[in-house]
């Protein structure tokens, strides 16, 4: 990934839309291409701002059907996958049957599954693993809660969070690793961090990696913003150097509001 710079390094930007669980097979067919033809209507240069959705899983083989038949240059991936390859796993996915379906990502430890199905960080280490071992990049989520924000404690909560749901993977495992910081109290509330909190992470997120995995794995590892990313916000955030893009949930299934995100984005990379 060397093509256009965010700021002093070569790193591509990223906007990522997660639908959660939200848009039927047809529904995500229908978004997916009102924004395949929105981007290409504006010219967009997915070399310069690649777009990735994340959509339900019953949506990925509609979606591939689609991004395949039409050639398109939209990438996706699935919302999260199990640490185990096959068997008695009830009602999970396995990171193969996400890599035969065309997937070139996939979410690992969003709030949403930290919280509501309570993944430790070690089964997050486990599922970066399976991700890894399936050909999947994994786009580790971190982030804090309110708590911790208010007591000041967000950067030691987060960075022990990404500590714990690397531990024992090594820099040659982790080729392409996404790291999404999405603070809980931002997701979904309206309230953005700002600009200077999501650097002061996204810093972090990336001193800590140098010191993991050394600098060129920090240098080229891309870290994402999310949380109520709007495209009347998203300038100021890309703005940061340390941020490479965002990953977006409600305006993610609003095609023209995504493409404009997207949009945004490609033009900030142009101009910088
Ligand atoms: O959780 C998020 C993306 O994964 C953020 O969601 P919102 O953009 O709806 O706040």
């Amino acid at each position: 990934m060397t093509t256009q710079t965010n700021g002093v390094f070569d790193r591509t930007p990223l906007i990522a839309g997660n639908w959660k669980m939200n848009m039927d097979h047809s529904q995500g067919i229908a978004l997916v291409q009102k924004l395949a033809w929105t981007l290409k209507d504006a010219k967009h240069d997915y070399s310069r701002a690649e777009v990735v959705v994340f959509p339900p899983f019953t949506d990925l083989r509609s979606v591939q059907s689609l991004v395949e038949g039409d050639g398109l240059q939209i990438k996706y991936g699935a919302q999260d996958l199990s640490d185990q390859d096959k068997g008695a796993y009830t009602g999970d996915v396995s990171g193969e049957f996400l890599a035969k379906l065309g997937c070139s990502y996939v979410l690992v430890g969003h709030s949403e599954r930290r919280l509501i199905h309570h993944e430790s960080d070690e089964l997050c280490r486990d599922k970066v693993r399976a991700a890894v071992r399936h050909g999947l990049i994994p786009m580790l989520c971190v982030g804090e809660g309110l708590e911790e924000r208010q007591a000041g404690n967000h950067v030691q909560y987060t960075l022990e969070q990404l500590r714990g749901s690397l531990a024992d993977l090594g820099a040659g495992e982790l080729e392409g690793l996404v790291v999404a910081y999405e603070p809980v109290w931002a997701i979904g509330t309206g309230e953005v961090a700002g600009p200077e909190d999501a650097q002061e992470m996204a810093a972090a997120i990336r001193a800590e990696l140098e010191k993991l995995y050394g600098a060129d794995f920090a240098r080229a590892t891309r870290i994402l913003y999310g949380g109520s990313v709007k495209s009347s916000n998203v300038a100021s955030i890309m703005a940061e150097p340390d941020v490479d893009g965002a990953l977006v949930g409600g305006a993610s299934l609003d095609a023209e509001e995504f493409a404009k995100i997207a949009r945004f984005v490609q033009h900030l990379v142009t101009d910088k």
